[in-house]
């Protein structure tokens, strides 16, 4: 998805430089040969023309250039098509049909129309290279064909640079344009290939869940008035299944573990890998009421069922209070409080913060 809006961003920005480029080229075409007119009429009239439809471009495609790429760029491609082509053939049969020689009113614009069909194939996506193609072929081929048939005028200054220039700098640029492409396709594999180690890099090894990295990215997308509470879940005696099973088993019961934390849930909230054989389970704008549930839930399910090679495992369960988002570090304090009560109870059962403190408020009272 994000890669599709990078390949849509530099469409657009590709397109409108394109733009500007024929636009801005057309025009100094039209500035110079209406300051310094040939006896051509159509030399200093079509420059104006088509810089005046490259502009009315322009201003729609700026408009709204995320819906309209594809329609400018086909407007954009059929204005070039049908006023180069054309004009090159007009200039090419007149010359067939007359005795006036082709360079003499061949259009000085050869330049521009080349460096134009050479920007569309290094910019443009890939799907209208072939109609860049054809706009070089209509015009190079009877180009060359009348310079060839023709040797007397062939073997002119003029008509090498006509040769030259529609031949074999064509030759060149379109050899070297699809290189800017496969420049661009290594650039996204780039941003691809980053993007995916950063996900990695917010995802424990071993569990492939959230890491404690994934987490605060996480908490740092909170919405601004978000609340939560969060449950710190720790695998009892855990260093026994290593001693007895080995750490390859004790690898296998955390990857289990951790995928039955993550169907146990279904509001939004975030499971991660605190550290060791502890887990966190962040629960956002949950009811106040549901808490008790929640804490009970993860505490039995997680044990319902035997884990393979071991059989049982239980586990302990911290809840903490809710409260606003950015006091997660005060959350998890109080949530490791209940754990490490839970644990001293006897392990296999989730205990409430609040029900400690409420225990300590009557203990003062008593006092
Ligand atoms: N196999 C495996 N073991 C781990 C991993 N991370 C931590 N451990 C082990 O987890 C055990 C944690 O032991 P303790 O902190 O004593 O906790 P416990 O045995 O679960 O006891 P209680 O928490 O008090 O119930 C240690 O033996 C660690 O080596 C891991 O990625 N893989």
């Amino acid at each position: 998805m994000q890669r599709q809006i990078d390949e849509e961003q530099i469409t657009i920005s590709a397109l409108r430089r394109l733009l500007w480029a024929s636009f801005s080229s057309s025009l100094m075409y039209a500035l110079f040969f209406n300051a310094f007119p040939t006896p051509l009429m159509a030399d200093s009239l079509m420059p104006a023309i088509i810089s005046c439809l490259f502009l009315a471009l322009i201003v729609y495609f700026h408009r709204d250039p995320h819906h309209r790429t594809p329609k400018v760029i086909s407007l954009y491609l059929v204005l070039n098509l049908s006023v180069f082509i054309p004009t090159a053939w007009i200039y090419i049969w007149l010359a067939w049909q007359s005795e006036q020689k082709l360079f003499d009113f061949f259009p000085p614009a050869s330049g521009v129309m080349i460096a134009i069909l050479t920007l569309g194939l290094a910019v443009l996506p890939r799907k209208y290279k072939k109609y860049i193609i054809l706009g070089w072929a209509s015009t190079a081929i009877p180009l060359l064909h009348y310079l060839v048939s023709h040797p007397l005028e062939l073997h002119t200054r003029h008509s090498y640079e006509l040769l030259g220039l529609w031949g074999p700098a064509c030759v060149l640029l379109y050899m070297v344009a699809p290189y800017q492409k496969s420049m661009r396709n290594h650039m996204n594999r780039v941003t691809t290939d980053l993007r995916r180690s950063e996900q990695e890099a917010d995802r424990d090894f071993l569990t492939d869940i959230y890491n404690r990295r994934g987490l605060q990215h996480w908490l740092g997308q909170r919405q601004h008035g978000d609340l939560i509470s969060l449950a710190l879940i720790d695998i009892d005696h855990f260093k026994r299944v290593n001693d007895i099973y080995g750490h390859d088993i004790g690898d296998q019961v955390l990857i289990e573990f951790a995928s039955r934390l993550r169907t146990i849930y279904r509001g939004p909230h975030i499971i991660a890998r605190w550290g060791g054989e502890e887990f966190i389970a962040v629960f956002v704008n949950p009811e106040a009421n549901s808490i008790v549930h929640i804490a009970d839930q993860f505490q039995s399910k997680l044990s319902r069922l035997p884990y393979q090679d071991v059989g049982e495992i239980t586990a302990s369960v911290g809840m903490s209070q809710i409260a606003h988002h950015e006091h997660f570090l005060g959350l998890v304090s109080q949530a490791d409080n209940a754990l490490y009560q839970a644990k001293h109870n006897g392990r296999n059962q989730a205990v409430l913060f609040s029900d400690i403190e409420k225990a300590s408020t009557s203990l003062n009272g008593q006092n």
